[in-house]
Order: structure tokens, then sequence, then C-alpha cells
């Protein structure tokens, strides 16, 4: 379990913000950090990381203090037991992928690991490829094979699968899912896309100006509870715009541009780019085979 209660100020294009987290993250969990950019998701992984220093508060790993402002603790980053992926792999360029999983090994007598992981991971085929030979997807395959080396309890995702198309995405938010169930692994991951939080997540924290807003399952912190349609997609809004009394919002859902009138109050709050849940109370589906 991690027990976090910590203060830190930040300095945002909007001004000083405080990133205030008060809350207790249970073994098993997967927990999604939603929030607009700049509300302090990134800070908050690099604070458990030990990459950044809360201005004040605790954190606690299974009752093993990980920091401590009134006691003075602050374990370093190497003592922490967790692994990192990034958007951006990370990866050391000039090492083979082997190598690069064997430099985060802590303990040299350990390299039968290497092979294990790379089993796991499915690429030892890659072995002894350069990350330069490799695919986003083989890449970030190898970053979060190097993250679970030091066997961490802790898997922390920094948008890792953002610059990902999206067949590949959802191959490897299946693997991050089998990691996270396997390894009985707490993973925290940052991630803007709803469908991934909803296939992925147990629990998300909804963060704004550095508070957790919302805390809750996904359907609870982003569908509308009552509403009680018989069909509900995800989707994001591409336009909105003005037809005579009417509005007409197109929809990006699943790769499908899906085009809907509104009325003036419906569209009051909406904006180009906002996540939206778009829903049917009378609705006749057709199956077709394909
Ligand atoms: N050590 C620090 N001290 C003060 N301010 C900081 C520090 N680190 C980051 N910030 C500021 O805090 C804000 C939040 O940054 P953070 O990277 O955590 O946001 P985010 O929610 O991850 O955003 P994004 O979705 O764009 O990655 C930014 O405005 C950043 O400049």
């Amino acid at each position: 379990m991690i027990e976090i209660n910590i203060i830190k100020p930040l300095n945002t294009a909007d001004g000083e913000i405080n990133l205030a987290v008060d809350k207790k993250i249970e073994d098993g969990e997967f927990l999604t950090l939603f929030g607009k950019s700049g509300s302090g998701k990134t800070t908050l992984l690099r604070i458990i990381a030990g990459l950044e220093v809360p201005e004040s508060g605790y954190i606690k790993v299974d009752n093993e203090v990980w920091f401590d402002s009134k006691r003075g603790i602050n374990i370093p980053p190497q003592r922490r037991n967790v692994g990192f992926v990034f958007q951006d792999y990370a990866l050391f360029p000039n090492m083979s992928v082997e190598d690069n999983l064997k430099f985060a090994l802590q303990d040299k007598n350990k390299f039968k690991k290497v092979d294990d992981i790379l089993k796991i991971m499915e690429i030892q085929n890659l072995s002894k490829m350069k990350p330069q030979h490799l695919s986003g997807g083989q890449k970030q395959r190898v970053a979060v094979a190097r993250a679970l080396m030091r066997e961490p309890k802790i898997l922390l995702l920094d948008e890792p699968l953002s610059a990902l198309d999206s067949t590949m995405r959802q191959k490897l938010q299946d693997e991050l899912f089998f990691i996270h169930q396997k390894f009985g692994i707490i993973s925290l991951l940052v991630s803007h896309d709803i469908g991934e939080i909803f296939r992925l997540s147990s629990r998300v924290f909804k963060i704004s100006s550095g508070e957790i807003t919302h805390d809750g399952s996904p359907s609870e912190v982003f569908a509308n509870q009552n509403i009680s349609g018989k069909f509900k997609i995800l989707g994001e809004v591409l336009s909105i715009k003005k037809s005579d009394i009417l509005y007409i919002v197109e929809v990006l859902a699943h790769n499908e541009i899906i085009k809907v009138t509104a009325i003036k109050d419906e569209i009051k709050e909406l904006l180009v780019g906002d996540k939206i849940l778009l829903s049917s109370k009378a609705f006749n589906p057709i199956l077709t085979k394909i």
C-alpha cells in the first residue's frame, strides 16, 4: 500500500498552485491520473519516484517511510522500489536491448533474469539490436522490460503509449494489464485517452490545478450516472457548427465520425477537443457479420 500526503508548490502558466495529495493506494490497484496539461500529474509520479522533493508531508510504502519532511527522511530514487516508463522510451541509444536491461540490474549475478523478462515481453529476438533499429512499439516494450528488471513494487507509466498508433497502442495496453496482474504491481498511469483508462484502470484520480477533484472507478469519474441510455459510447468533439436553431456536433468515436444534433443548452459548456459520452435511449442496433 502507498500512503501519500504531500504538498508541493508548482509554478504554472496560470501562476503558483499547490499540488496537494492525501491518498491511500492499495496493493493491486491500477490507478490512472487524468487531468489537463499542467495540472501536476507528471510531478506526482516524479515525487513518488524521488525525483522531486515535496515541500512537506510524507510517503509510506508498505510501512516503509520513503519521505517524511518532519523527520528529515528522503530515500534516494535508486533505493525506491519503482519502475518508470516515459513516453519517449529513454533507452540508451548506444547499448543493445540486452545491455539496456542489464544496466538496470543492481545485482550483476542476476543476468539470467534478463532472459526471463525478454521472454515475458516476447522480445528475445531483439536482444542484440540497438534502439534506433526498433519500431516505437518495440522500443516501448523494451522500456517496460527494463522497468521490470528490479522487480518494482510500483510501476510509474507517464503517457507511455501516446506516441504509438492505435493498433500498437491496444496491443501494449493488453501487455501492461497482463504485467500488472502477473507481477502484482501497483500501476500508476498518466493518460489522456478515456478508452485506455476504461480498459486498464480500476481507479482514476482526476486532477485539476494540483488537487484531486474526483476519485473513483472510470465510470464513476467519467460517466454521468443519471444517464439511463441503453447505448453509450465515448468520443471526442471535433467541431461544433450552428445550423438554424440547432447545432451539429461532429464526434470522433472509435475512428468513426458521427454527426449529432444538439440544442443550445447541450453545447453550452462544450469545446472542440472535449471528451464526451454519447448515449441514446431509443436504440435498435443492427448486427452485421464482417
Ligand atoms: N519542481 C518544480 N517546481 C515548480 N514548478 C514545477 C516543478 N516541476 C513542474 N512544475 C510546474 O508544474 C506544472 C505541472 O507540471 P506537470 O508536468 O506535473 O503537469 P502535467 O499534469 O503532467 O502536464 P502534461 O499533461 O502536460 O504532462 C507545470 O506548469 C510545471 O512547469
